[in-house]
């Protein structure tokens, strides 16, 4: 089985929690509250700043091309896709460039961020991809979700825009090279041994998405 698959079924509840938040279910039917997610998406922006740093650290950690190459493509997604259309869809809600760049970072913000840029600090790239995983490929599974319902992609649906960037094939591609690169590095170091300290940190980046949406939703700062 891809070790990602073994890791979502090691941790079902806290996966559950996170792909069927309140947040994501309100998004595929249109019911969330606007204030949320525009709250959401400035901190999104913020949390992408993050991200893009912690692939960067994955290039600092390769010493491999192939290794240098998957993390080089991960900045590139992030920084040249994702954070373009983001910039794109915040304008479209009334947030302006200025509005994003002046934002200042809630809590459950930092946690997430600090958690992955930590594991990938003090760990290998396996701890990295590890705390990668539940962005990029529950996002993924998420627009995918999203867009299978009768009213996801529906021109009544303020939050079509958003499902469709993280149903369109860019952003699947990219989901299917951060599998295609945990499977490859699971094979070079995967153990018995460490495969529970794995599972916690999926476990724990796992919830700190969960903790995301609840920001979002309650507009934690
Ligand atoms: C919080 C969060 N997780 C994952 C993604 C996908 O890149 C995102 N944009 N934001």
């Amino acid at each position: 089985m891809e070790i990602f698959e073994r890791l979502k079924a090691a941790v079902p509840d806290d996966w559950n929690a996170y792909v069927g938040h309140p947040f994501v279910r309100g998004m595929g039917d249109g019911t969330l509250p606007e204030p949320a997610f525009r709250h959401y998406l400035v901190q999104d922006y913020l949390f992408l700043i993050q991200f893009a740093r912690a692939y960067a650290l994955a290039g600092y950690k390769a010493r491999s091309l192939a290794d240098l190459k998957a993390a080089s493509a991960g900045v590139s997604a992030i920084v040249d896709t994702e954070m373009d259309l983001h910039v794109r869809l915040s304008e479209r809600w009334g947030l302006s460039a200025a509005d994003l760049e002046s934002a200042v970072e809630a809590r459950a913000t930092v946690a997430y961020t600090r958690l992955v840029l930590e594991a990938g600090m003090s760990g290998d790239l396996l701890d990295l991809y590890t705390a990668l995983a539940p962005c990029m490929i529950g996002y993924a599974e998420i627009g995918t979700a999203l867009a299978a319902l009768p009213g996801g992609l529906s021109p009544d649906n303020p939050y079509r825009e958003w499902i469709a960037e993280y149903s369109g094939e860019g952003f699947q591609e990219a989901a299917q090279a951060a599998r295609d690169q945990l499977d490859r590095l699971a094979a070079d170091r995967l153990t018995e041994a460490r495969w529970p300290a794995l599972v916690d940190l999926f476990r724990q980046a796992t919830r700190l998405e969960a903790d995301f949406w609840e920001m979002g939703l309650t507009l934690a700062e």
